[in-house]
């Protein structure tokens, strides 16, 4: 058994069902060279929840560009999924508005960036380009991306600005291609994340994280149709739920959720949950992201009663963060390699709510490889009271398992 959290795809028109499916990075030791020698170590698990070097810097001006940015842009996917799944052909096969989506999620991120901090050098990293998009048999996608970038900006107050042309849009678009690296500030951005989630009418996001010498420093998650209540315990009866999250969190300062329609933020915090018992465990939706059958595994090894909660996208990273759900397991299948759009922005909004986040060896993620992370099998988030036991209960099972990875 497992649930699903997503808003209901049929009928495609509101609210959100339970399915029911049967089925310190780089820390030094410290130093007291005069007085006594200690031996000191710190558990991974650990130094993965602490911040790095950059740690008293302020990141006020980028976070507020930053929010910006991604609502509007979650705004535009918004629009688009609303019109895909309104329309007779929006089957799954049927790939362009997903494309229009990603394209003019990305475009818009980028250029408003680049707009609202026009002092500061803009680098950025992000999952698409423009290559198909310059294709002459493109053209018409090209123009309806411009078109919607451009009806978002003049709807939400950018109205000023002089419409973008579709060579803007593409070169915004390709702003993206930085590669990121362990020096400079360099954002980090999923115009998209969960795109089958997308398409299904089910979870996705906007996910934006900012990195300054390699260590991630803030990240926004804008999360359209991930309920503003807990989705923890979640019931056909409470179906109707208002949707639509913004979670963003900076160094040092805590991680807020507020509503996309821009509600007052609250600070959130991950669940307090000691007992493995009372924890229910996050995974991707799609089987073919994640090991299901390995996070089983974990999850009766650890004694979580609850059936896994499957949800797309970095919307696991969110729900996490303010505590509806104490774990999050994600193992792809042998080969795989991590992007950091898919992970940065999530691993900040868990970090800076008291979450820790790690590979499944117990090692901090390290954002400062440029495009792809590189890791130790998957990825594991929890509070730091579960951490060593769910990292035990995840390297038994891993050994148990070593065959099939
Ligand atoms: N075989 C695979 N294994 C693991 N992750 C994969 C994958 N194929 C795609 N993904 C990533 O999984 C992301 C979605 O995460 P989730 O499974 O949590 O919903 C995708 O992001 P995009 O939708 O931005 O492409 C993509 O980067
Ligand atoms: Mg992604
Ligand atoms: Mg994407
Ligand atoms: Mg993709």
């Amino acid at each position: 058994m497992s649930a699903s959290i997503g808003h209901s795809s049929t009928p495609l028109t509101r609210g959100v069902l339970l399915h029911i499916n049967a089925t310190k990075p780089a820390h030094s030791k410290p130093h007291f060279p005069f007085l006594f020698s200690v031996s000191y170590s710190i558990p991974n698990y650990l130094r993965a929840s602490r911040r790095g070097a950059v740690a008293s810097m302020s990141y006020d001006k980028q976070l507020a560009a930053a929010k910006k940015a991604a609502s509007l842009a979650a705004r535009l996917c918004q629009k688009v999924q609303t019109a895909l799944l309104q329309s007779d052909v929006h089957s799954k096969s049927d790939k362009s508005p997903v494309t229009v989506a990603d394209y003019g999620s990305q475009a818009l991120v980028s250029f408003i960036l680049e707009k609202e901090l026009p002092s500061i050098p803009f680098s950025l990293v992000a999952e698409e380009d423009s290559e198909d998009l310059r294709k002459e048999e493109s053209r018409e996608t090209l123009h309806r991306i411009t078109e919607l970038v451009n009806e978002t900006l003049a709807s939400h107050g950018m109205g000023d600005i002089s419409p973008l042309s579709d060579e803007d849009v593409l070169i915004a678009i390709d702003k993206g291609k930085s590669e990121g690296g362990p020096h400079g500030l360099h954002w980090v951005l999923d115009p998209i994340d969960g795109t089958k989630g997308f398409l299904r009418g089910d979870q996705y996001a906007t996910a934006l994280a900012l990195l300054d010498e390699g260590k991630v420093v803030l990240g926004v998650l804008a999360c359209p149709n991930l309920p503003l209540a807990s989705i923890a315990r979640r019931d056909q009866s409470i179906s109707e739920d208002k949707a639509g999250c913004l979670f963003f969190a900076q160094v040092d300062a805590g991680t807020y959720m507020q509503s996309l329609d821009g509600s007052p933020p609250t600070k959130v915090h991950v669940s307090a949950i000691e007992n493995p018992e009372e924890a229910s465990f996050f995974e991707s939706f799609e089987a073919a992201h994640s090991l299901h059958d390995l996070s089983s595994l974990i999850a009766k090894k650890l004694g979580v009663k609850a059936p896994p909660v499957r949800i797309d996208s970095q919307a696991k990273y969110g729900a996490l963060s303010r505590g509806d759900g104490a774990i999050y397991l994600r193992f792809p299948h042998k080969g795989y390699r991590e992007k950091i759009w898919d992970h940065a922005a999530g691993y900040m909004v868990v970090a800076e709510a008291g979450g820790v986040v790690t590979d499944a060896a117990g090692n901090p993620l390290d954002f400062s490889k440029g495009r792809y992370l590189d890791l130790d099998t998957g990825i594991i988030v929890t509070n730091q009271k579960l951490m060593p036991a769910l990292l035990k209960a995840v390297q038994e099972s891993i050994k148990e398992k070593s065959s099939s990875l």
